[in-house]
């Protein structure tokens, strides 16, 4: 089973130095080792630290972004009851 989060927890690493974990779909990803990679830029991922950043992500990316990516940025997932 991936590590669970709650929402808090991924609240309090919204910063580069802590981590930089948003969440996508459930998914929590963290972002610290690819904000200078980002195509997009790193002032917009860093404006989503410690968020859920799904509404942005589905709006710039497609799937295939979120599969190559996984595998190097998820940490785990959001637990059920924090989704509520
Ligand atoms: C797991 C998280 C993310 C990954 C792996 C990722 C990866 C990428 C990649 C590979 C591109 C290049 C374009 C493409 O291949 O489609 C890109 C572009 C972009 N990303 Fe992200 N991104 C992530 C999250 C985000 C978030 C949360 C935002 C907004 C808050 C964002 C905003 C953008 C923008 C604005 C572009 C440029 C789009 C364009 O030039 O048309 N990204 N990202």
């Amino acid at each position: 089973m991936s590590k669970q989060f709650s929402t808090a927890e991924v609240a309090e690493h919204a910063s580069v130095e802590k981590g930089l974990y948003i969440i996508i779909d459930g998914g929590v990803y963290s972002m610290s080792s690819f904000v200078d990679e980002h195509p997009g830029g790193a002032k917009i991922l860093k404006r989503v630290g410690g968020k859920d950043a799904s509404k942005q992500f589905w709006k710039y990316h497609n799937e295939h972004v979120l599969k190559k990516y996984q595998p190097k940025l998820r940490i785990g997932d959001v637990k059920e009851e924090s989704k509520l």
